[in-house]
């Protein structure tokens, strides 16, 4: 009974947060969802301004806070490891769809490409954005990250192994692909408003602020080897001269 409420709860967690996140990717680039960065009840902006920061940065601290080591072997006392991850999931997912429900748009317009070409260009940036962090999820594993496999694994009485350590793919170009991709994805924007603007620089602040959590995690972890991929690999920005 405990093994199907947690390959359940595995499941569940895995398509409230695909659902989410497809949403998600509507909301940014203003394609095919009812409500997206720029729509809402329009508010004074000083409101709405501290009202979009709140939620990014509960967001950011839900996100930082229980992927860290010391949170999971805290939180392990209370909910059952194979459950772990999806429960991480499942509240990200939730989070993540409260900072889109409760957003107040600042509509003002800062650029505006049209329909040109230039605006073309800039969606295909925003694609390739988003195709690059469903790549790297695969490269590293895409079911482990997001918690199923370890509810299947689970269900089956086998261990889930951790992912291993993995240098391929899009991480032989640089060492965070998926950031690399969100970062594409928030900033090519053929209309940019001031919400969009405020949205896509809460966020790459936190993305930097998460990967220097993550690489004094993994550094911890892998030691010389991930201090030897570091040199070699650069950490954003594939055109940086490798050491
Ligand atoms: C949401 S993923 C983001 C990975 C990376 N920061 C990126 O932007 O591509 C976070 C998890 O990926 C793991 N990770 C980071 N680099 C990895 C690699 N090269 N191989 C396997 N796992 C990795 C981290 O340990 C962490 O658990």
């Amino acid at each position: 009974m405990a093994r199907l409420l947690v390959l359940v709860h595995g499941v569940v967690a895995y398509i409230v947060f695909l659902a989410v996140f497809t949403y998600f990717v509507g909301f940014v680039a203003d394609i095919g969802v009812p409500r997206a960065i720029d729509d809402g009840p329009v508010v004074p902006w000083p409101r709405a301004l501290a009202i979009d920061l709140a939620l990014i940065a509960g967001f950011a601290v839900q996100h930082s806070v229980m992927a860290r080591p010391w949170f999971k072997r805290m939180w392990t006392v209370f909910v059952p490891e194979p459950a772990e991850r999806s429960t991480y999931v499942l509240l990200a997912a939730l989070q993540l769809a409260l900072t889109m429900g409760a957003w107040h748009p600042l509509p003002a317009t800062l650029w505006q490409l049209g329909d040109g070409r230039l605006a073309g260009l800039v969606h295909l940036v925003a694609a390739l954005g988003w195709g690059l962090v469903l790549v790297s999820t695969f490269a590293i594993d895409h079911f482990h990250l997001f918690g199923l496999r370890q509810a299947v694994c689970h269900w089956l009485g086998r261990p889930a192994r951790e992912p291993e350590f993995r240098v391929r793919g899009p991480y032989r170009l640089v060492r965070h692909p998926l950031m690399l991709g969100f970062l594409l994805a928030f900033w090519a924007a053929p209309t940019m408003s001031v919400g969009h603007l405020v949205f896509a620089l809460a966020m790459t602040l936190y993305i930097f602020v998460a990967l220097e959590l993550e690489e004094r995690d993994l550094r911890a972890q892998h030691g010389a080897h991930y201090a030897g991929y570091s040199t070699k690999i650069p950490r954003l920005n594939p055109f940086a001269r490798r050491r």
